[in-house]
């Protein structure tokens, strides 16, 4: 069951060079890349820290790439005007960090941003249900949050297909974005199931250069 949506590889710049994100994106820019996926964590919502709204606003003035900013911090609705002021276009928030998830995303897109939920492994399909028709985007974790270089959970194909058929039962057409564990080997059997966003970050940071791997996932995906 795969989506009449456009293929879009977003590579997750949590396995980039941090001492030089400014010229990762420039170097993603040139390779072709249309989005580049920002992994926020507070070492609360998941073990580990990386970077806010000062480091992304900094950044957006070096690059016109998509960015895709993945909330990974509890109770997002305090930073989501930073992180629009910072220059996010798409703001995904973990649902099992809002307790009011609609009133969450209403504020969003009032700030001008492209509203996205993220949904951990085990959190059923129904906490978005309702919610579709405002979503730009659903993420579905294909590992627990926190790091890089995990390995793909299986269950999440079948997620995949799921939330897929509710898109469509709808009459929607909202993006699925896979993330975590995501490789040229698994990639088509991803988009068959329904998704169309793809985060890469080990495997397609370490593997340069990256018009190169840009073209394999491609190849992988047709
Ligand atoms: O949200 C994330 C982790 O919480 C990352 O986007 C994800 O893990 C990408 O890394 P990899 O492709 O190496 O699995
Ligand atoms: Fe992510």
């Amino acid at each position: 069951m795969s989506s009449n949506q456009p293929i879009i590889l977003t590579p997750s710049l949590l396995s980039s060079d941090f001492s030089r994100i400014g010229e990762e994106l420039i170097a993603l820019e040139q390779a072709g890349l249309q989005w580049v996926h920002w992994d926020v964590m507070d070492g609360a919502f998941v073990p580990n820290i990386t970077f806010g709204p000062p480091v992304i606003k900094a950044c957006r003035k070096k690059s016109s790439l998509f960015f895709d900013v993945h909330l990974m911090i509890e109770n997002p609705d305090r930073y989501l005007a930073d992180f629009v002021d910072a220059g996010a276009d798409l703001l995904c928030v973990h649902a099992e960090a809002c307790v009011h998830l609609e009133r969450t995303v209403s504020e969003i897109a009032r700030l001008g941003a492209k509203p996205g939920v993220a949904l951990n492994p085990h959190t059923p399909l129904d906490v978005v249900e309702y919610l579709l028709p405002q979503l730009e985007m659903v993420l579905i974790m294909s590992v627990n949050p926190g790091f890089g270089g995990q390995k793909f959970i299986p269950f999440s194909t079948k997620k995949i297909q799921r939330l897929r058929a509710m898109i469509e039962e709808q009459g929607l057409n909202t993006h699925i974005q896979v993330d975590g564990g995501v490789t040229p080997e698994n990639i088509r059997e991803l988009a068959q199931c329904g998704a169309n966003i793809f985060v890469s970050g080990s495997a397609f940071f370490g593997f340069p250069p990256y018009d190169k791997r840009l073209e394999t996932f491609m190849q992988a995906v047709k």
